[in-house]
């Protein structure tokens, strides 16, 4: 299945810089590890925010919500998810 999702992170102002910058390494880390095994197929940032858009594909929700609690700025970020299916009028047919 392919899910919406908008992760818009939230780093408390007293978070010291070298946790932050931890947690972001290995964010990004993940965030590559997924996109190679075609979990996370597509990530954007919103522009102007610290914010992003992504696709995941995953089998169901119970496995988004897994895969979105691994990710290190879980606990700093405000998620929101859009179960896709897919629409009668599109050409592209790679939604799975
Ligand atoms: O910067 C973000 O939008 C949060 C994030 C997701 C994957 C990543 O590397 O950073």
């Amino acid at each position: 299945m392919l899910y919406h999702v908008q992760m818009t992170v939230r780093l408390p102002a007293d978070l010291p810089t070298e946790v932050a910058a931890d947690l972001k390494a290995r964010e990004k880390a993940l965030a590559q590890q997924l996109q190679r095994e075609g979990v996370w197929r597509h990530l954007w940032r919103i522009a102007g925010q610290y914010a992003n858009v992504s696709i995941f594909d995953v089998p169901d929700h119970a496995t988004l919500h897994d895969t979105l609690m691994r990710l290190p700025l879980f606990p700093y970020m405000d998620i929101t998810v859009l179960p896709l299916c897919r629409h009668p009028s599109s050409l592209h047919d790679d939604e799975r």
